[in-house]
């Protein structure tokens, strides 16, 4: 463990301050033998936290490990991931989710969070062992069959119920599969007539929403939407929101950045599920972000080979990178509606109150884990898919000019990143 001053980092509330890192904390004296980092013009924000992200291990190791996504965390200023269950096998039980936050653990860049399936083996018919998870070392708090949607009203009631009980939330891959089934791969619109591609509507997302919504009001559960996609979305989340039911949701900085054009080339990077959408729905999506009626980027990171990649375009699997440029779109497309310190709100703080993280998501303060990223406002530069810290190159910011913002990652005070 390093002993740090970090000297005259900006804070989010832009104030200048030394922070001075000792035993993995935030001290208020510079500790003897500190290494000390000039931050001069540089903001430190607390480490980012991700509610949506795909490590492939179990199982697909060779396109994601826990290791490697950890690394590609820690390179885009994250502390925290919470590993999502489609895994092979899926993580459903106690046992399987204590696996995944041991790989974390070994990996040690960041903290990583199991989130425990609905039901068993993402199948939408039998609950699975929720409360099991939940009791276990993993401490499961978030429980998703993210990759496909509960489509049954009935077990999703049941799972609410069954998760009020110690606070857990759920979180639904909103897709009502009769309405987008699983060809669907472009919104629906002009272009997937053009295209010649399967349409997924915007209703299919709204409609489950709404029924989700519903259904933790009359439990008295949490709810968290994935991957908001669509402005009919956001207009049931922000009805809900005024009606007091307890919902959170996220935006991907894809569907804050990429629209449906991308995908004129068929070029299967930009196949991602929900798909791309609209100008107006981006921005539908950047609104709500700034307002708070989206709580929080989720990155949806989701690693795919080359071979699962290189298939026509209805075949190809859906998903796309988003780790390592994730705060860099955030600043691109948010840059006139948050300030610092509204992007270490929905980039750090809110994630980490939403998934019940303790210990990130936290002020930069005495006495508090020394978890955090420094981050240069100005530096862009040419995102270039190879020099990527995942194992996978499905990069779909490859050959664009974004910021380049991450200095440093501290992950409770060890170095996990430095340009
Ligand atoms: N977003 C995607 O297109 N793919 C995700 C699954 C998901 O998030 O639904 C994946 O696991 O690859
Ligand atoms: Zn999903
Ligand atoms: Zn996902």
């Amino acid at each position: 463990m390093t002993n740090l001053t970090i000297a005259g980092a900006a804070l989010a509330d832009g104030s200048r301050t030394d922070l001075h890192i000792a035993d993995g904390r935030l001290v208020a004296e510079a500790p003897s033998g500190a290494e000390r980092i000039d931050a001069d013009g540089l903001v430190a924000l607390p480490g980012l936290v991700d509610l949506h992200t795909h490590l492939r291990e179990p199982g697909r190791e060779d396109t994601e490990t826990v290791e490697s996504g950890s690394r590609a965390a820690a390179r885009g200023g994250f502390t925290c991931v919470h590993a999502m269950a489609n895994t092979q096998p899926v993580t459903d039980t106690a046992e399987k989710a204590e696996h995944v936050l041991d790989l974390g653990r070994a990996a040690g860049l960041v903290q990583v969070v199991p989130v425990g399936a609905i039901t068993k083996g993402l199948a939408g018919t039998e609950l699975a062992e929720l409360g099991l998870m939940h009791d276990s070392r993993a401490g499961v708090n978030v429980f998703s069959d993210d990759g496909v949607c509960v489509m049954d009203a009935g077990i999703m009631r049941r799972a609410f119920e069954w998760v009020s009980r110690f606070g857990g939330l759920l979180a639904q891959h909103a897709q009502d599969s009769n309405l987008a089934g699983p060809g669907a791969c472009c919104h629906e619109g002009e272009l997937s007539g053009r295209l010649g591609l399967p349409g997924w509507p915007p209703v299919a997302e709204s409609v489950i929403i709404a029924r989700d919504v519903q259904l933790a009001e009359a439990t008295g559960s949490r709810l968290h939407v994935c991957h908001v996609s669509t402005s009919e979305g956001v207009e049931v989340i922000r009805w809900a929101k005024a009606r007091g039911i307890a919902v959170t949701a996220e935006v991907t900085p894809h569907h804050l950045l990429l629209t449906t054009s991308e995908l004129a080339g068929y070029d299967t990077t930009y196949k991602v599920n929900p798909p791309l959408r609209t100008d107006e729905h981006v921005e539908s999506l950047r609104a709500a972000l700034a307002d708070g009626t989206i709580d929080t980027v989720g990155t949806d990171h989701a690693p795919h080979a080359a071979h699962d990649k290189d298939h026509a375009f209805v075949d190809a699997r859906p998903g796309m990178l988003g780790l390592e440029q994730a705060l860099a779109v955030v600043m691109e497309t948010m840059a006139e509606r948050l300030d610092w310190a509204g992007i270490a709100d929905r980039m750090s703080i809110a994630p980490a109150r939403i998934g019940g993280v303790a210990g990130q998501g936290r002020p930069l303060a005495v006495g508090e884990p020394a978890n955090l990223v420094l981050v240069d406002p100005e530096r862009r530069t040419t995102v270039d898919r190879a020099a990527s810290a995942s194992r996978s190159r499905n990069n779909p910011y490859h050959g664009r000019s974004l910021p380049d913002p991450v200095e440093l990652t501290l992950f409770r005070g060890r170095i996990t990143h430095r340009r």
